[in-house]
């Protein structure tokens, strides 16, 4: 039998607020076995881009990366967001460490083709090195994810922290039994955004078409779908999206292929 690993995504506001983030950590240091950190943090890079008079654009929750906002995010994701995520887990005895996609050489990416829109220096994920993953993660180590990745000729690119989160449960899901947990500040994917009770328990490919063209789900809610589907046709034994503070897996959506 495989060991249990759990991945855990945490996206931009969560971590944006120093209360809700030490928190988050508190949660996640308690988490029994092996595990691994992802973190977002576009709000940051949109806040620290504005203070220095660069424009934020988003496209479908993408980013629009020129070459001063990539700048920008390596300093953000890399620095000040990975790393104050490792010092708060190495107080509570985690031993993390920080990695960028270039570290190790852990996630390979391609610069995203140019078709209707051009993103600029935003990476679509080529490979990810289990290998290196197991051998940190079997050691104890916990690796903390920022959404960087390389091109291997130099280049760091931006990559949705979501697709990180989705493409390494993959990647893992052959030595370990996965789950993914995708947690934010609300209780799940909801049948309506007024109502935070109105939590859809399971959502499956046929009803993420039909609440996606009722406009029920939208914006970045899309993106982390279509990698939580992805993530469970690949392997990944459970994938969950749901409140930051409720990330045992016990509650919020569930999602089945
Ligand atoms: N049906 C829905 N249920 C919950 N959130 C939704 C829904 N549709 C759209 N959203 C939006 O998706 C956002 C989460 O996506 P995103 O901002 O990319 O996440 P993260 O905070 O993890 O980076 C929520 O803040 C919410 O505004
Ligand atoms: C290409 C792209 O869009 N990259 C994202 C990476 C950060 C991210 O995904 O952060 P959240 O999880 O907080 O949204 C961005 O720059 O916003």
């Amino acid at each position: 039998m495989k060991e249990k690993l759990t991945i855990v995504k945490v996206g931009g506001k969560i971590v944006e607020e120093a209360d809700t983030l030490s928190q988050l950590l508190a949660d996640f240091s308690a988490i029994p076995g092996y595990k691994l950190l992802v973190h977002g943090g576009g709000r940051s890079a949109t806040k620290i881009a504005a203070q220095l008079g660069i424009e934020s654009k988003m496209v479908d929750g993408r980013r629009i990366t020129d070459a001063e906002t990539l700048k920008v995010v390596t300093m953000v994701y890399g620095g000040l967001v990975n790393k104050n995520i490792v010092a708060g887990l190495q107080a509570k005895g985690v031993n993390a460490v920080g990695l960028t996609g270039a570290d190790m050489n852990v996630i390979r990416s391609v610069k995203r083709p140019v078709k209707e829109i051009d993103y600029g220096y935003v990476g679509d994920v080529k490979h990810v090195d289990a290998e290196v993953l197991v051998s940190l993660i079997s050691r104890g180590v916990v690796p903390v994810m920022a959404p960087l990745t390389h091109d291997g000729e130099g280049n760091m690119l931006n990559t949705n922290a979501d697709t990180i989160a989705g493409e390494t449960a993959k990647a893992l899901a052959e030595a370990f039994d996965v789950t993914l947990i995708y947690c934010f500040e609300k209780k799940g994917v909801l049948r309506d955004a007024e109502d935070e009770d109105s939590v859809i328990p399971v959502i499956t490919p046929d009803l993420f078409k039909k609440y996606v063209d009722e406009g029920v789900i939208q914006g970045g809610m899309i993106p982390k779908l279509e990698n939580s589907f992805s993530a469970v046709e690949a392997g990944v034994s459970q994938v969950v999206i749901t409140l930051a503070s409720a990330i045992d897996g016990k509650s919020g959506t569930i999602i089945k292929k």
